[in-house]
């Protein structure tokens, strides 16, 4: 594996494989590396022939009150474990090596990106898309691969792929879980051992849901209040976000009995945001 700090030194690396007429698969990332990236790192490995991971921890994407500072970070493990999994290209650049200056230009996909997730954070998928566009750009692959954990954000860059023509194939790979079912996030090393306990709520919720959608639930508004209910009876647990909406569209729905729903939860134990959704009824 080759470690690349700067823009010139990746383009110059991933010249000759491009001329060759190599495939490149990237997977972007935060680093503090899980089982989660890994699934993404085999996908782009098993999918092309040359593979790339980027870890940066984008401060476009990171709201005043956030937590870029104590976000976690080990790129010597990070690295081991991506040079273990056979990737070709870590590009760990410093923020001074991707925004030599501020930012003027910005990429923004405002509507899809100011609700649910968006709305709880401010600016934070336009600072998505700003820094996936300029990945893309650094690193030309045919496709990209993001986890479905993230649901908002890839239905986000899917969108901006399509309106500005940019020429990636988008995949996404679905969640990886931990055996209670709390999907993997570089986050969860932020939970006392009583709030990782207490984090099972999360995809105890998404089983509710599901539970509640198969007993014929008529619509969308009687299933968030019913998960909100379900959620606030762990005392730990703050509902920040639980919506109920067209797994396509990420539109809001009124009536949901016999039709497929994505359930997307963004809950809050102590100071620790867990994301996770599920699509439920799609297959019957
Ligand atoms: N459990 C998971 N399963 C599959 N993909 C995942 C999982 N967790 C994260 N990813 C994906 O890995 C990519 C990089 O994510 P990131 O580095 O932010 O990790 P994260 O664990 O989501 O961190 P955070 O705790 O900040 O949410 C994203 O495309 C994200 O959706
Ligand atoms: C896609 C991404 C790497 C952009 O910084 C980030 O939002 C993430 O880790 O999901
Ligand atoms: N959505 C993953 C990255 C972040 O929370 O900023």
């Amino acid at each position: 594996m080759q470690t690349v700090k700067t823009i010139a030194d990746l383009r110059a690396g991933l010249a000759t494989a491009r001329a060759g007429g190599k495939r490149i698969g990237f997977v972007p990332t935060m680093g503090y590396l899980h089982k989660g990236h890994l699934e993404l790192v085999a996908r782009a490995r098993a999918e092309n022939e040359i593979s790339v991971v980027s870890i940066f921890v984008n401060p476009l994407q990171f709201g005043a009150n956030e937590d870029l500072a104590a976000y976690p970070r080990d790129l010597a493990r990070d690295s081991k474990l991506l040079e273990e999994a056979g990737v070709d290209f870590l590009f760990a650049p410093e923020v001074a090596d991707m925004y030599p200056r501020p930012m003027e230009t910005m990429v923004d996909v405002p509507t899809l990106g100011s609700e649910l997730e968006g709305s709880v954070r401010p600016g934070h998928f336009a600072g998505v898309a700003t820094v996936v566009t300029k990945l893309f750009n650094i690193v030309g692959p045919d496709a990209a691969y993001f986890g479905e954990k993230d649901y908002q954000q890839v239905a986000v860059i899917r969108r901006m792929v399509e309106d500005l023509a940019q020429p990636v194939r988008v995949v996404p790979v679905p969640t990886v879980r931990e055996d209670d079912g709390l999907a993997c996030s570089s986050r969860n090393v932020y939970l006392s051992a009583e709030e990782r306990a207490a984090a099972v709520i999360v995809p105890n919720t998404l089983a509710e849901a599901e539970r509640l959608h198969k007993g014929g639930i008529a619509t969308a508004a009687e299933l968030e209040a019913a998960l909100t209910r379900f959620v606030e009876a762990e005392p730990r647990a703050v509902p920040e976000v639980i919506a109920v909406r067209d797994p396509d569209t990420l539109a809001p729905l009124a009536e949901i009995a016999g039709r497929p729903v994505l359930v997307l939860l963004f809950i809050r134990i102590g100071k620790t945001k867990l994301l996770d959704n599920r699509v439920i009824g799609r297959n019957g």
